[in-house]
């Protein structure tokens, strides 16, 4: 049978990066969505802005709902410092099982966890599996439909604190229409987009960057 396109995602890391080496790993994906097959990853031009928001939160805790193939976690956890993990889910198998081996080809295996279900499933034990109380990043970039199912479930199990940082993709293309309404309109938040385009094309897309304030009432009339 014909091989996934993750399956031939994770070949071509495997001919072309440097083991070991995360930043070839992303030049290896990209090069592959650029030239050989478009793939959902984040890409090039959105993952500077994720790095640069990582970077400015520099995160103790990190959460990312949307694995696919590992992309995104290793362009997040190459810039966590050593002892800071981040806890990826990922629903289908076949993807979790090359984004895991994305992962150790960047060299990254030890600062993962790939966490295998679904986020409305796994969200509400992540505080007991991981004996943390709240996650300091969020990067949100699984089903469009479940943003804003999920961050209100991040917040019924009290798992953002004030100052915690939830970056979406994909808030203009393919579009998270009720997640935006609702995170503008929530004096919870302190919202800010970032214009891009969908990866390796030229289609408009963006993030959306919103900082929980902590719990106060009401809307933004
Ligand atoms: O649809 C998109 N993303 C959906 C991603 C879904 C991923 O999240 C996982 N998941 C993990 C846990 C869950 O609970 C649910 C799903 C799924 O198993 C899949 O691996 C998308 C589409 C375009 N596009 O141009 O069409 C561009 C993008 O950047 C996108 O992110
Ligand atoms: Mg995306």
């Amino acid at each position: 049978t014909r091989t996934t396109r993750p399956q031939r995602l994770l070949r071509a890391v495997i001919i072309n990066a440097v083991r070991g080496d995360p930043d070839s790993v992303i030049r290896a994906i990209d090069h592959f969505c650029k030239h050989t097959e478009w793939a959902m990853n984040i890409g090039d031009e959105k993952g500077a802005i994720l790095d640069s928001v990582v970077m400015e939160t520099s995160p103790s805790t990190v959460l990312e709902l949307g694995t696919y193939c590992g992309y995104s976690a290793v362009r997040i956890t190459r810039l966590l410092p050593p002892s800071t993990r981040l806890i990826t889910v990922e629903m289908n198998p076949d993807y979790a099982c090359v984004a895991r081996q994305v992962i150790q080809h960047a060299g990254l295996q030890d600062k993962v966890c790939v966490l295998e279900g679904q986020s409305a499933d796994l969200i509400p034990k992540m505080a007991e599996m991981f004996g943390i109380q709240t996650f300091d990043f969020v990067f949100l970039d699984h089903w469009k439909d479940r943003y804003l199912p999920d961050i209100r479930l991040l917040e019924d199990c009290s798992l953002l604190a004030q100052g915690s940082v939830v970056l979406a993709d994909n808030v203009v293309c393919p579009g998270t229409p009720d997640y935006l309404n609702y995170i503008r309109s929530n004096l919870n938040y302190r919202s800010r987009f970032y214009q891009a385009h969908l990866e390796y094309t030229r289609v408009l897309d963006g993030l959306e960057k919103s900082e929980y304030l902590g719990c106060r009432q009401g809307k933004r009339q």
